[in-house]
């Protein structure tokens, strides 16, 4: 298990799924503690996406436990363990075409303070709210797009809306599902200058298949391969790891990306 300084803030422990008789995410355990930076890692079917929905409630697990600040979450549902603190970036296929940015984060704000149940007319008008919206796309330079509608928004800046989403609902563990996935290259600096500029005491995990991101980003590696963790520890170990280079083979290490 990755050994995480302090408290951990985050913990899964030997959690496992199945599905019939394929075993697609075995014994896995990961701790965090507030602040750390890891990132998961491993080939096309490894588990990755499998294991973000095991932990976020969309997906139960067969066996295992998943705690946050302590507290034992498995039996919650995804929208209880968001509250509690456990978020994952808005997907772009999640934001709603006809809404404006700064709609978006307005529901996230009152979404995140148990308002959301409760608007009438434009909640925008609501001082608290719209201050809240302008400190969060300022932070993203996303000011000039706040009046805009997503479809009028360039890719690389929706996904930043997506971390502005994220962040107001003021997570402790943001996981990331590959912030820069799909992003032209031209933006991708937008998105690691985000990523940079996350609260210091955040803890994130980040999928990510960019390696180059990856190894500027994370201070610590998990990787999956065949649903189980092969390696936990420093990125630049992970590059000299005979497993990891296996699991690679015919990817990154062919390119010699992971080298
Ligand atoms: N609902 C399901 N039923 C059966 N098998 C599934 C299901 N969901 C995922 N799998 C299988 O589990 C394995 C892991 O899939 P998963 O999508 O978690 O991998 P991944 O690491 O996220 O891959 P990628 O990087 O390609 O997105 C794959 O073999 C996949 O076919």
């Amino acid at each position: 298990m990755t050994a995480a300084v302090g408290n951990p803030v985050f913990e899964v422990v030997a959690l496992n799924k199945s599905f019939g008789g394929l075993v697609v995410t075995n014994d896995v355990s990961l701790s965090m503690a507030a602040g750390d930076r890891v990132a998961l890692i491993g080939p096309n079917g490894a588990g990755k996406t499998t294991f973000v929905n095991l932990v976020t409630g969309t997906l139960a697990p067969s066996s295992g436990e998943v705690r946050l600040g302590g507290e034992v979450i498995t039996g919650l549902d995804a929208s209880a363990r968001v509250k509690r603190g456990l978020v994952r970036s808005f997907q772009v296929t999640r934001l709603f075409q006809d809404m404006t940015a700064a709609e978006h984060l307005g529901l996230a704000v009152l979404q995140r303070e148990g308002r959301s149940g409760r608007i009438f007319g434009n909640f925008l008008t609501m001082p608290d709210v719209m201050q809240e919206v302008e400190h969060r796309l300022e932070t993203l330079r996303l000011t000039a797009l706040m009046h805009r509608k997503v479809r009028e928004i360039a890719y690389g800046q929706q996904r930043l809306l997506e971390i502005a989403i994220a962040l107001a609902l003021k997570p402790k563990v943001l996981l990331l599902d590959e912030p820069a996935a799909g992003v032209p290259q031209s933006d991708v600096g937008l998105i690691e200058q985000a990523l940079n500029e996350l609260p210091a005491d955040l803890a994130v995990l980040m999928i990510e298949h960019d390696m180059d991101l990856v190894f500027r980003f994370a201070k610590k590696v998990v990787v999956l391969a065949a649903g189980a963790v092969i390696f936990d520890g420093a990125p630049g170990d992970a590059t000299r790891d005979p497993r990891v280079r296996e699991a690679y083979l015919g990817s990154y290490a062919d390119a010699g990306r992971v080298a």
